[in-house]
């Protein structure tokens, strides 16, 4: 898709053309997307397509092989994450790793300390944030105690407390049950609600389907695809790569059952 087609005026992020070589393989294949301000955009496509690779990009961890990234207007494709953390993009991390032997409040602190530098200051943002998310009657267990799903909160938690204007989620629903997605989907819509950009990468479908205004999808590191989900789930080239036949039948009927 040429990348000039894609670049509306309230963009907060914009992927234009990014590549990723690692070696002789190419992770990331002349990508462009957008996401615009106030949206939930979705990156979905199978295993090994380069979601989380692009995110890396994005986000500051990796320097792409060619291509540029802008945030908010400014192009950032050389700043290093910490500087792109400042701005106001956070990220999770599909492996969540807190601090165990610290508390929950203690883990969400740890990202408020980006914009306080007083401890009272960073403990007040880091107990809104946490109850936010969920976790304001565990503030005291510690992180190593969480189930599954409460370390999903915390990751969650921790990226909110650096208080982002765009955030990226990768997979933050992967390892939770039917019942623990549909807890978190009304707190990811909330922060949109509340004014901070998302994209997310998700397998999930159902909940891309609920969640997002758009979707791109990724394969062998090119975007083959983008629309509204529904158009996405439809779309004979996405089914081919990734969702596989009666996808959207499929989702149609558990909305229904959902409903
Ligand atoms: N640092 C690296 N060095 C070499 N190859 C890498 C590196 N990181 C990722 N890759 C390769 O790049 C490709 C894309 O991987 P990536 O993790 O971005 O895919 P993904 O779409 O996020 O997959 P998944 O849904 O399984 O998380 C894969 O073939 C992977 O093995």
């Amino acid at each position: 898709m040429p990348a000039a087609d894609i670049a509306p005026a309230a963009t907060m992020l914009y992927v234009e053309n990014v590549t990723m070589r690692f070696g002789g393989l190419t992770a990331v294949d002349d990508a462009s997307l957008n996401v615009p301000k106030g949206s939930i955009t979705g990156l979905i496509g199978p295993n090994g397509a380069g979601k989380t690779t692009l995110f890396s990009i994005v986000s500051g961890f990796l320097k792409p092989t060619g291509g540029r990234v802008s945030f908010d207007g400014a192009d950032v494709t050389h700043l290093p994450a910490h500087e792109l953390a400042e701005k106001g993009l956070g990220r999770t991390f599909q492996i969540v790793k807190p601090f165990a032997g610290l508390t929950v409040a203690e883990n969400v602190a740890v990202g408020a300390f980006l914009r306080h530098r007083h401890r009272a200051d960073a403990e007040t943002v880091a107990e809104r944030v946490a109850t936010r998310v969920g976790l304001g009657d565990r503030l005291d267990a510690p992180a190593a105690r969480l189930t599954v799903a409460g370390r999903k909160r915390l990751e969650l938690a921790k990226v909110l407390a650096t208080e982002p204007k765009l955030l990226l989620l990768d997979e933050v629903l992967a390892g939770l049950n039917p019942s623990e997605v549909r807890d978190i989907l009304p707190v990811i819509r909330g922060l949109r609600d509340d004014g901070i950009t998302i994209l997310m990468i998700e397998h999930v479908m159902q909940a891309v389907v609920s969640l997002c205004d758009r979707v791109f999808v990724l394969a062998q590191g090119a975007v083959i695809a983008s629309g509204t989900p529904r158009e996405v789930v439809a779309d004979p080239r996405v089914v081919e790569a990734y969702l596989g036949k009666g996808a959207a039948a499929r989702l149609a009927r558990a909305e229904a059952a959902d409903a």
